[in-house]
């Protein structure tokens, strides 16, 4: 076949498998969008009962989700891009992003049963229950792992080492903590377990037809990598559970080409057997990847959870925060801040004052002044992560910490617009708060990104830039961290295919080159934001502080 001829027929598929969502991206050669599709855990899987894509478990902070749920979602999501005739004949390589921290237990029989799919059956009804020794599989939310925390921290010298060798202090979600609490309370499931996955390698592994590695950057959300050495941290892993580096295999880089596609998915759906499956990772170093802007730009992904990324030259040492592996600059790392009180909360507030409806919600919010007469409101529902504070406040303007009422401050506000801004803007000063106290500074120079299911809604993205006081951006597709797993494959492909010589270029310059990264403005800040919303900040931190010690 002529050279050409065979270029314009390689295509790149990338997956996110998300809090709500499984989502895939097809990409033509020139990396734009030839498919995608998408299954809701909530409305297209309901026989899992998941709320918000997870369940509560029965103890406090526990939140699980079935891995089949997983599986059975990639079935589907399968289906509906063939029915959108994605021609998967012509996929070059495979990548994908996913949320972070979660762990599955893999079984003896669940290894074997990867090994030898059989093109006849879906996927769900091999790799089933039986595949994993743990079926509740713990994800990013919960936070039921203070005890384990405590525990590594202390084996290995205190916090301040923990932060020193891995990125972060020790998270009640970050893997390690959740695997040493199965180890200690469920000793058997542990030592059945033979191999573990990430979220984001499980996915990998469902391609590979084998367990697959775990890449450094959503490695780095675990407590257990030493994230200068890029090795499991021996000190991290004893402090975690026994013979954990076998269960865990040894990781690898972001662009690692962990083999082909197994021979399932040659039969069941036409991959070529030469299709590259690309190391997978985490969905905000994935976002990070897809976003591909310079060092100024803060990156804010809406989804369930808030977060707040940033490309970092050096890691920095944070009481709070963590700091990743780079995904795609081998000497770089990138920052990174998670709210859990995001995407859900809005839903709820928009559910009680809005009926459901976005449109009525923005209206209400751009009823109301910048600043919403001293009415201001922090609705941590769950356990938030930094500050580790529950509950809700609502302050009027008359509210001051001396008051005699501010720890319980008001029942409700006097309209639904107040509710309303209330909450957005109370979100938004909250993580410009952390932002800042992780050292971050926000000058003339920056400009935010925005993606994520919720940077659809402009009315937020409005109040995201007067209070950071910068302009919001946002890329034409609002899914970066699929974006980012579709571009990494296409680029680990690139790379395989040239060998690793000095005329390679960089992921940067080779996507770029591809595709111009088009940045479109959404927002400006208003003229008078900064004077409204710099004395705001210390009000967050007042509340917040009552919410704290309650
Ligand atoms: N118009 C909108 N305004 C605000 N939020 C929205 C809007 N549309 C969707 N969302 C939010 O997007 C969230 C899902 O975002 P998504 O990035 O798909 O999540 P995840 O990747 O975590 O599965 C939903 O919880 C929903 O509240
Ligand atoms: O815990 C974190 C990051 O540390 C979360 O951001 C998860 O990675 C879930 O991501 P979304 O589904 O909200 O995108």
């Amino acid at each position: 076949m002529p050279q050409q001829q065979q270029e314009t027929q390689q295509t790149f598929l990338g997956f996110d498998l998300s809090t709500q969502k499984l989502k895939a991206i097809l990409l033509s050669p020139d990396l734009n969008v030839v498919a995608s599709a998408e299954v809701k855990f909530d409305s297209d899987l309901p026989e899992f009962r998941t709320t918000g894509g997870a369940s509560a478990g029965p103890n406090k902070f526990e939140f699980f989700v079935q891995p089949v749920m997983w599986v059975k979602a990639m079935d589907i999501v399968l289906d509906r891009l063939v029915m959108q005739e994605a021609d998967l004949s012509t996929v070059a390589a495979i990548s994908g992003s996913a949320q972070q921290h979660g762990s599955l237990y893999w079984s003896k029989h669940g290894i074997s049963a990867l090994h030898s799919l059989d093109p006849d059956k879906f996927l769900h009804a091999q790799i089933d229950d039986s595949a994993f020794v743990v079926n509740r599989t713990p994800i990013w939310m919960d936070a039921s792992t203070h005890k384990q925390c405590f525990e590594m921290e202390t084996a290995i010298g205190g916090q301040t080492e923990m932060v020193q060798m891995t990125g972060s202090k020790c998270y009640a979600r970050f893997t390690g903590p959740q695997i040493r609490k199965i180890y200690q309370q469920r000793t058997h499931a542990y030592e059945d377990a033979q191999r573990i996955s990430l979220v984001s390698s499980f996915l990998a592994s469902l391609f590979l037809g084998d367990v697959a590695a775990i890449d450094y950057a959503d490695g780095s959300g675990m407590n257990l990598l030493d994230i200068r050495n890029k090795t499991w941290s021996k000190a991290c892993l004893n402090a975690c559970a026994p013979d954990l580096d076998e269960r865990l295999g040894a990781p690898v880089d972001g662009f690692a080409v962990l083999g082909n596609v197994c021979d399932y998915f040659v039969q069941r759906f036409c991959f070529p057997p030469t299709c590259k499956v690309v190391a997978c990772t985490g969905d905000n170093p994935s976002a990070l990847a897809g976003m591909l802007v310079a060092n100024n730009w803060l990156s804010v992904s809406l989804g369930t959870s808030d977060t707040l990324m940033m490309s970092l030259e050096e890691p920095p040492k944070l009481e709070e925060g963590h700091v990743l592996c780079h995904p795609t600059e081998t000497h770089k790392y990138m920052g990174l801040l998670c709210f859990r009180n995001g995407s859900l909360v809005r839903e709820a507030i928009n559910k009680l004052e809005a009926n459901g409806s976005w449109e009525t919600f923005n209206e209400l919010l751009d009823s109301t002044p910048r600043g919403n007469f001293g009415n201001m409101a922090l609705h941590f529902r769950e356990m938030e992560i930094i500050p580790k504070a529950k509950g809700t406040l609502r302050w009027n303007k008359e509210m001051q910490p001396s008051s005699p009422d501010a720890a319980k401050g008001v029942l409700k506000f006097s309209s639904p617009q107040i509710e309303i801004r209330a909450l957005i803007e109370g979100q938004m000063l909250h993580h410009r708060a952390i932002a800042e106290d992780m050292g971050f500074h926000f000058g003339s120079e920056t400009k935010i990104l925005a993606t994520g299911g919720a940077s659809v809604n402009q009315s937020i993205l409005q109040i995201i830039a007067d209070v950071f006081n910068a302009p919001v951006y946002k890329q034409n597709e609002s899914e970066a961290a699929l974006l980012g797993a579709a571009y990494r494959a296409a680029y680990a492909y690139y790379v395989h295919e040239n060998g690793q010589t000095e005329s390679v270029k960089s992921y940067r310059d080779y996507i770029l080159s591809q595709k111009p990264n088009q940045l479109n403005i959404a927002c400006e800040p208003n003229k008078d934001s900064e004077t409204i919303y710099a004395p705001m900040l210390q009000r967050y931190r007042d509340m917040a502080y009552v919410l704290e010690s309650q």
